[in-house]
């Protein structure tokens, strides 16, 4: 899903995550994200319950996706957003496998731990290690460690190609993701924050600019 020569993409999906405020999920609509994410891992500054979350959830704009994220949550808890929330995807920053990613009947994207210098698991070997991911998202922490760090990783490791779609995460800001999206020509981008004044407060200008940026690589042909 990947073009390592030729640019086989033309629209990058842009998901924005982390969101906490009523006002930064219409905004994000209004400026054209297509997906929200709310954290529902434990210890996250941007942790929602899953009340919040629905309330947020419902203001979505149509054609937006929600997207409920989690590290090493509890299978009860999983279920209990699902049952509220009525997310679109789903995606998980622990050591889940894919049996449990999958037992609650929602797409979902494994994301990959980055932040070490040896992978637990190469990248072209993902899609037989979670044959039910809808695709995977590349960011930044160490196994155990947190999303949401603002950090990058290098993207020269990843894979020129996958078989299924990948979203870069990890650090990326208005000021790298253009390059970001040439480089890696990823089917996504996320950013938490690097949209924020303070972490789970997105800022609105950061937000405007962020897209701008994607939609200039989007339309570049050089
Ligand atoms: O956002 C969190 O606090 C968080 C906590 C635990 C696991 C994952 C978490 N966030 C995942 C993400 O939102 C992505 O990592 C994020 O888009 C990349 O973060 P950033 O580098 O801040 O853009």
């Amino acid at each position: 899903m990947s073009a390592s020569g030729n640019r086989l993409l033309f629209r990058t999906r842009v998901k924005f995550c982390g969101l906490t405020r009523l006002g930064d999920v219409r905004l994000a609509c209004e400026l054209g994200a297509d997906a929200i994410g709310f954290v529902f891992a434990h210890g996250s500054p941007r942790q929602l319950e899953p009340e919040e979350a629905r309330a947020m959830r419902i203001a979505l704009a149509p054609l937006v996706d929600a997207v409920a994220l989690f590290m090493d949550n509890p299978a009860d808890e999983v279920r209990e957003v699902v049952r509220q929330v009525r997310p679109s995807l789903l995606q998980f920053h622990g050591s889940e496998d894919d049996a449990f990613c999958r037992s609650f009947g929602v797409p979902y994207l494994k994301a990959v731990a980055m932040g070490d210098e040896t992978q637990a698991t190469p990248a072209t070997a993902l899609p037989a290690q979670f044959p039910a991911a809808a695709g995977f998202l590349f960011d930044s922490h160490r196994r155990g460690g947190s999303g949401g760090s603002g950090h990058t990783f290098d993207w020269a490791r990843l894979p020129a190609a996958m078989d299924k779609p990948f979203v870069l995460a990890g650090g990326i800001t208005a000021d790298n993701v253009f390059d970001a999206i040439l480089a890696v020509q990823p089917w996504g981008v996320d950013v938490s924050s690097g949209i924020e004044s303070a972490p789970g407060i997105k800022d609105g200008d950061k937000m405007r600019r962020f897209v701008e940026e994607v939609r200039r690589a989007d339309c570049y042909s050089g």
